[in-house]
């Protein structure tokens, strides 16, 4: 070992032990405020949002602030574990962009729970079997998930968060290249998302067989068992299974996202950059809605999302989700809901909770 290299290597040495102290005094404070915390409610959206953002501001480089970020989700995961271990019930089973998700926003020192459902998900939530839920909610491509907005309105969970990933799909296979596969094990969407990659890259196309699973992770299981199979899932699902990549990034939209809510129970303060959701409906006649939204463009609140959604009540009647910047507890926003509720037929707010 050359002695410029043994004398970098004492140095990242001694920086490790600093390192260590100061986890370790991190985490003593951290278990110090566990244990005034008289609610019980461990978990602080707000205060995790502001600390990842503070550490990105400061970052003085080389390292990436996507990199601090994740350091940090990790260190706090850690802390947060030592105050009380935690649950999140996800749409799984295991390797699921569900699963990304949760491990995104949480960290690697949670136990997670495997749903078969996104009613299941919040099933867990609401009897107290996990702390917290994750379930995707909207995807660039393919829209709004119809099941988790119509459960929101249906259940009292509340919105404490949103996680944004970017969704890359993987072929693999048993076996690296192309030219063996025969048949691929997708879930719908997932192949919607490829399609234009698959007739593009397989000339074989026209005679393999497309198997639907019911998640990717489902796929990876399948194509796992079956040497002439492929499936499209995520890498981790590839790495969960034992299979070779075949190609990488398949899907056609390379800025293809989904976006996630934590469901669970616990109103989440102000963290400086927030969004309220809200469902709103209102009586049909003309302007309707137009009227039932006046309040929030007079005091000045931006809406970021407006889908609407049959109600269920009758038929061609619809809810509307609407998401605003801003926390409810804000000044603005509080006197915009005011006149909101006076005005529409039905109001139910979701929670205010920090932008990602
Ligand atoms: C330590 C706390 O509890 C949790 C852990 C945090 C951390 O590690 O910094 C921050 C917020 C909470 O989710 C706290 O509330 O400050």
């Amino acid at each position: 070992m050359s002695e410029e290299l043994k004398q970098l290597r004492n140095q990242i040495d001694t920086i490790d032990e600093e390192l260590l102290l100061l986890i370790s005094k991190r985490a003593g404070l951290a278990q110090q405020i566990g244990k005034i915390k008289k609610s019980g409610i461990i978990y602080r959206p707000e205060r995790e949002a502001q600390i990842l953002t503070r550490m990105q501001e400061q970052n003085p480089g080389p390292i990436s602030s996507k990199h601090i970020k994740q350091l940090f989700i990790e260190i706090m995961s850690v802390c947060r574990a030592l105050e009380r271990p935690m649950s999140v019930a996800y749409l799984g089973p295991s390797g699921t962009f569900s699963e990304d998700a949760a491990l995104k926003r949480f960290g690697n020192a949670i136990s997670t729970l495997a749903c078969d459902s996104i009613d299941e998900v919040f099933r867990a939530v609401e009897s107290d079997s996990a702390n917290y839920g994750v379930v995707p909610v909207e995807n660039s491509t393919e829209g709004a998930v119809g099941r988790t907005m119509d459960l929101l309105l249906q259940t009292s969970l509340i919105i404490c968060g949103e996680i944004q990933l970017a969704i890359h799909q993987f072929l693999m296979a048993q076996q690296s290249g192309l030219s063996h596969i025969k048949k691929i094990y997708t879930h719908p969407q997932s192949f919607a998302q490829c399609h234009q990659w698959l007739k593009v890259n397989l000339p074989q196309i026209s005679d393999i067989a497309f198997v639907t699973t019911a998640s990717n992770a489902e796929a990876a299981r399948q194509a796992a068992a079956d040497a002439h199979a492929a499936a499209i899932a995520s890498k981790r699902a590839a790495e969960l299974f034992g299979l070779s990549i075949c190609a990488e990034n398949i899907e056609d939209d390379p800025k293809n996202t989904t976006r996630f809510l934590v469901i669970g129970k616990q109103l989440v303060d102000a963290s400086g950059k927030d969004k309220t959701s809200l469902i709103l409906s209102t009586s049909n006649h003309s302007g309707a809605i137009y009227k039932l939204l006046e309040p929030l463009a007079r005091y000045g609140v931006s809406m970021s999302r407006l889908e609407s959604r049959p109600s269920r009540a009758g038929l061609w009647q619809y809810v509307f989700f609407v998401d605003i910047e801003g926390h409810q507890q804000d000044q603005k926003v509080a006197a915009a809901l005011v006149e909101l509720r006076d005005k529409a037929a039905f109001l139910k707010i979701l929670g205010s909770y920090p932008v990602t």
